[in-house]
């Protein structure tokens, strides 16, 4: 069931590269040997305080959003109000249908071409490389699937849960750096929002390998949910730092999108998965986009970033990945004017 990782990555992983001047062989990726990485609590925020709570609470709560978002660009949410049982049957249906013949899996017409992606096939270095699996699936696959079999009936339930959570989350954000507080609703469409479900399969190389490479999302936000493995870490301070799994908590994160919207408030901060050589991981992650169209301008008097639509965005990254074998990004719109 799993990718051919090791079929095909042979060449990056075994290739010895030496140092043409004194013929040493080198190591040539090794991050868990030199650095130590810290695990953390991301700040964790009681959202049933935006319903239930009273009117101090609320702001309270809504400060604490904005806050995270600023400091960390990531945080976890509790009392979110998706049931355990969604929840668990997100889970068990995503295990079923990864444990799928590889073969099934990438020649499945369940979801639109292409959704079924694994490792990175446009790598050229061992720091290129993802040990992961992933079906990544536009909402309107999900919504319009007439089969409507348990997977797509639970992904459904799922996505538009965190839907409405990221669309709360979103307009409070918006209203804390004082900017029209409807835009998400009239500029994101779900035909351009998207779950993805990650699996992580043990890995023999662990300290060569990441499960998924460095890299921030090209959305507004990401809500991810994920086991109790770990190996979920994120730059803190100029620091990596690794997530400690919370079992009642939903992690959300700032994408590019909200960076930019928001001139640099909110960051969006470069994350990565380790592998686990014993053990498999599992992640569900929906990420809120705006349609293609929708322009995304920068806010204030000295815009950092150029206004640029979604689309332009999307396939920019396309193009960097496919040419250079990762994601450029943001520094690619920023405006030259200042
Ligand atoms: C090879 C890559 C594809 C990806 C950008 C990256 O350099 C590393 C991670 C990938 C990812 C994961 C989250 C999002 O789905 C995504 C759109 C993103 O921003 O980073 C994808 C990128 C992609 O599929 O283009
Ligand atoms: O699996 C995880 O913890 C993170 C996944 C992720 O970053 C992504 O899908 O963009
Ligand atoms: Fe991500």
């Amino acid at each position: 069931m799993d990718p051919p990782f090791n079929e095909i990555y042979k060449n990056l992983l075994f290739k010895q590269i030496t140092n043409t001047e004194n013929n040493v062989p080198q190591i040539p990726f090794s991050f868990s040997v030199t650095a130590v990485v810290e695990e953390v609590e991301l700040p964790v925020i009681d959202v049933s305080r935006l319903i239930g709570g009273a009117g101090k609470e609320r702001e309270k709560c809504k400060e604490e959003i904005a806050r995270a978002s600023r400091e960390w660009g990531f945080f976890q949410v509790i009392n979110h109000g998706i049931s355990m049982d969604v929840l668990e049957k997100m889970r068990q249906e995503q295990i079923r249908v990864f444990r799928e013949p590889f073969d099934k899996k990438s020649k499945s017409e369940r979801f639109s071409a292409g959704s079924y992606r694994w490792g990175t096939p446009s790598a050229t270095c061992l720091r290129q490389l993802s040990w992961s699996e992933a079906f990544h699936v536009p909402m309107t696959d999900i919504s319009d699937d007439k089969d409507f079999t348990t997977l797509s009936s639970t992904m459904e339930k799922f996505a538009s849960e965190s839907e409405a959570l990221a669309y709360t989350l979103a307009e409070i954000l918006a209203e804390k750096s004082g900017r029209k507080s409807n835009f998400f609703k009239e500029k994101c469409v779900r035909n351009t929002c998207y779950l993805r479900m990650n699996r992580y399969p043990p890995c023999p190389k662990p300290s060569e390998v990441y499960g998924l490479m460095p890299h921030t999302d090209s959305d507004f936000l990401t809500i991810l949910y994920q086991d109790q493995v770990g190996g979920l870490q994120l730059i803190k301070d100029n620091k990596w730092i690794a997530v400690k799994p919370n079992p009642h908590a939903l992690i959300i994160n700032i994408g590019d999108l909200f960076q930019a919207w928001s001139n640099g408030m909110y960051k969006s901060v470069e994350h990565r998965v380790m592998t686990n050589p014993m053990v498999e991981r599992f992640s569900t992650a929906y990420f809120l986009c705006p349609s293609y169209d929708a322009i995304i301008e920068c806010s204030g008097d000295c815009p950092a970033y150029r206004n640029f639509s979604f689309r332009e965005f999307r396939q920019q990254v396309q193009e960097d990945v496919k040419k250079l074998g990762y994601k450029v990004g943001l520094p690619r719109f920023t405006n030259h004017l200042y």
